[in-house]
């Protein structure tokens, strides 16, 4: 176990300086917290004291976050060219290239790439970066590798290709027009540099308002309500924010967030964490040595390996170990809490057309319906909602023709009411979604077990196997409800007896 005076010799001090020393207002209380390595996660932020609730830890101005809006960039290009780049992170991940190139003559240098170590009797290039310079996620992965991915939600989401196009079709072009602001065939914007800067930005950026990273103030739509004076659109963009970005996360375990202190700021406060950007503050009581944690919002491990390149393995609480069987469990008790497999409408349609025989392409039109009303067609299953809120009045729409009336005539979406043949519908459709693995959940955790190399896309097949086999046995266990047509069927046979009677 490292002690707190290693974590403060060894830890990242040139970071660490380099920041208190950007002199543009960001802030850090060097008492409180440090830098340090935790085994598998690279590295974090360690409490040094005990911190109570609440407490500031550090503050980032918001002229040092770096964004589209507060690089010089923009104003040395086109406006069309700008324009062009108005399309996911092309922007960021270009303002990205381009303060690398522009080496220390960048505000963001000493964040981007290499830092100022003070060392006597000179300054020294230190040889560590504060950004990882090598990724390990899916997106840098090989055929066989990806090959691990197959049955998951992953498969076919990784985009290699399309952010391959993105590149060559939209950012090349506009690289090459301007040898004057980017130099020819610089590593800083060949297509590696891309991806590095296009995986620091998902694993590390957060989502703020366009007006806070110094965009555009927010347009503002008139309202036709006279009580309401406006209704405002803004749109949330990607920041990379210095030293927020530090800090690691897992399911449920954050004990600090970072807040903006743009609005919220008392007047009167002349404390450096009041000013206006974002000041990271602990959230619970973090004792002396534990870790201080920010949310990525309990992503399942699919998206925790696409875009971190991790998973979460965490002991998983009692509750959900009561659901799982001593097949499932193994000898790995762990797993992600929030972990959520997807069912795929189009699945269900193949369910509904082998369950009851009717083609796909006659249920287009109240498909069309269930996405026109806002709905989704793609059902996440969780441990704690195995059968999606959404799915059975999907399946109903689909399968139940009064249902399908009533919804076309009176705009209401069917009841979540389970009888026999939307069970079978559902049994048929968790089975298509579980054989598209190519293993079992026997030689996943045996995987897990046995193999010291890579285990993360086991990891995540076992977590979507489980979630789908909880819902296997929550379907089948399901309390039925007669439908209102075999209620139908019944009166209407009684009476067609009484009627024969009658006869
Ligand atoms: C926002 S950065 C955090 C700082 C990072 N550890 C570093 O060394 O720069 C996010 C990255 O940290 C790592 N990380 C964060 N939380 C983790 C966890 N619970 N387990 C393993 N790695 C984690 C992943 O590599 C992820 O891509």
């Amino acid at each position: 176990m490292q002690t707190f005076s290693s974590i403060l010799t060894n830890g990242p001090q040139h970071f660490l300086q380099a920041f208190k020393a950007s002199d543009q207002g960001s802030w850090y209380d060097s008492n409180l917290f440090g830098l340090t390595q935790f085994p598998n996660m690279g590295w974090g932020a360690v409490a040094l004291i005990d911190i109570p609730v609440d407490t500031p830890l550090f503050h980032i101005p918001s002229n040092l976050l770096l964004t589209p809006y507060t690089s010089r960039l923009a104003s040395l290009l086109a406006d069309e060219e700008w324009d062009k780049l108005d399309i996911g992170w092309a922007r960021l991940i270009l303002v990205m290239m381009y303060e690398t190139s522009l080496g220390q003559k960048s505000k963001w240098y000493q964040y981007l790439s290499k830092l100022f170590l003070p060392c006597r009797p000179t300054w020294l290039i230190a040889e560590t970066e504060s950004m990882p310079t090598k990724f390990d996620t899916p997106m840098f992965w090989d055929e066989t590798r990806r090959a691990e991915l197959i049955g998951t939600d992953l498969e076919g989401r990784i985009g290699r290709e399309d952010a391959d196009k993105q590149y060559f079709e939209i950012l090349l072009p506009i690289i090459q027009a301007h040898p004057d602001i980017f130099p020819p065939n610089s590593i800083d914007t060949s297509l590696e540099a891309y991806h590095l800067q296009g995986s620091r930005i998902l694993s590390r950026s957060f989502t703020i308002p366009r007006s806070k990273a110094g965009g555009p103030a927010p347009h503002v739509v008139e309202s036709d309500d006279s009580d309401s004076d406006s209704d405002e659109e803004e749109g949330g963009v990607a920041a990379m924010v210095w030293m927020a970005d530090m800090l690691n996360a897992a399911y449920e375990l954050d004990n600090a967030r970072l807040y903006d202190t743009s609005e919220n700021t008392s007047a009167t406060s002349t404390e450096p964490w009041d000013r206006p950007g974002y000041t990271m503050r602990s959230t619970k009581l973090i004792k002396a040595g534990e870790q201080i944690y920010n949310t990525y919002d309990s992503p399942p491990n699919s998206e925790l390996l696409r875009k971190y390149g991790h998973v979460d393995q965490l002991p998983l609480p009692q509750t959900i170990l009561e659901l799982l069987t001593s097949e499932e469990v193994g000898n790995h008790p762990v797993g992600n809490p929030g972990d959520e497999v997807f069912l795929p409408g189009d699945m269900v349609l193949d369910a509904v057309t082998e369950v009851r025989g009717k083609k796909k392409e006659d249920l287009t039109e109240r498909v069309d319906w269930w996405l026109e009303e806002g709905y989704e067609d793609t059902f996440p299953l969780t441990y704690s909602d195995p059968i999606n809120e959404d799915l059975i009045p999907f399946i109903r729409l689909m399968i139940d023709d009064d249902d399908w009336s009533r919804a076309q005539h009176k705009g209401k979406r069917p009841h979540a009411k389970m009888d026999q043949v939307v069970q079978s519908v559902l049994l048929s459709a968790l089975d298509l979604r579980a054989a598209k693995y190519k293993t079992s959940i026997e030689d996943d955790l045996a995987i897990i077990s046995d193999s010291p190399g890579e285990k993360r896309a086991a990891v995540v097949r076992l977590g979507e196997k489980r979630i789908l086999n909880v819902a296997h046995r929550v379907v089948m266990t399901a309390k039925l409800e007669t439908s209102t047509n075999e209620k139908k069927r019944t009166a209407t046979d009684y009476d067609e007896s009484r009627s024969k009677k009658k006869r």
